[in-house]
């Protein structure tokens, strides 16, 4: 059976104050929780882990070099030093804001494992690529070029993440979910194995609210979501841990 994971990433929001809401979540967990990963910005990282009890941590991003000459950059040993177990590696803003190309991501998702660190690594169409018909197409090429060989049940979690879907209360329609989802399994299984490809867990994520969430943790292949706006405060991120916990 595969893990199911609730996983909030605040992007660029929240200085030390916004953790009094990781403090507020851990007392709002259900009994038996799903797991959960708060991805806080870089400087709350070890902050964060000192409070965050059975709640794992996870940064929004590394570099692909372990040290060096990268002002402003981070690299996946020192997230892992945080005490962090997962980075998000490959969103749609760092693509669009930083030009990261999937060889990019690539180099990335390989030092985050060798640093001990499981990838959450997004995938997602733009609005342009779905009205063209293109979706799977540019799912299934992220998905090739992006995710290293070596990937397992433990290292990788893939989050589907479409673009015109974060952030602005667009939801794909479940047909839409599960048609990308089931898509990604497969293309899972037949790169490495039932076994392998069958375990790795695939999360949705974009416009996810505590009043959506129930339908979308039917679909067989969604074992759970990478969700945004919605992680931000404990008492509208607890109802879709809840929820998946329900699922
Ligand atoms: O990483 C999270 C996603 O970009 C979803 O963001 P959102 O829940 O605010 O739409």
């Amino acid at each position: 059976m595969r893990v199911k994971i609730a996983a909030g990433n605040w992007k660029m929001n929240g200085t030390a104050s916004a953790l009094a809401e990781l403090d507020a979540l851990r007392d709002m967990l259900p009994a038996q929780p799903p797991q959960v990963i708060i991805c806080p910005p870089a400087p709350l990282l070890h902050r964060a882990r000192e409070l965050s009890g059975p709640i794992l941590i996870g940064a929004q991003d590394c570099h692909a070099a372990p040290s060096g000459a990268h002002t402003g950059d981070v690299s996946a040993d020192m997230v892992a030093d945080s005490g962090a177990t997962h980075v998000i590696l490959g969103h749609s803003e760092r693509r669009a804001d930083h030009g990261e190309t999937d060889a990019d991501v690539n180099a990335k998702v390989r030092a985050a494992w060798s640093a001990g660190l499981a990838a959450i690594l997004c995938l997602g169409e733009s609005e342009a690529d779905r009205n063209a018909g293109k979706t799977l197409e540019v799912i299934g090429a992220q998905l090739a070029g992006s995710l290293p060989d070596g990937a397992t049940a433990e290292n990788t979690v893939i989050a589907y993440e479409p673009i015109w879907a974060i952030g602005t209360g667009n939801v794909p329609t479940q047909v839409q979910i599960v048609e990308v989802h089931d898509f990604l399994r497969t293309a899972l299984e037949d790169r490495f194995g039932p076994e392998v490809g069958g375990g790795i867990p695939l999360l949705y994520g974009g416009s996810v609210k505590a009043d959506n969430a129930a339908a979308i943790f039917e679909a067989e292949n969604v074992d759970g979501a990478l969700v945004g706006g919605a992680s931000l405060k404990a008492a509208d991120f607890a109802p879709i841990v809840a929820a998946l916990a329900a699922s």
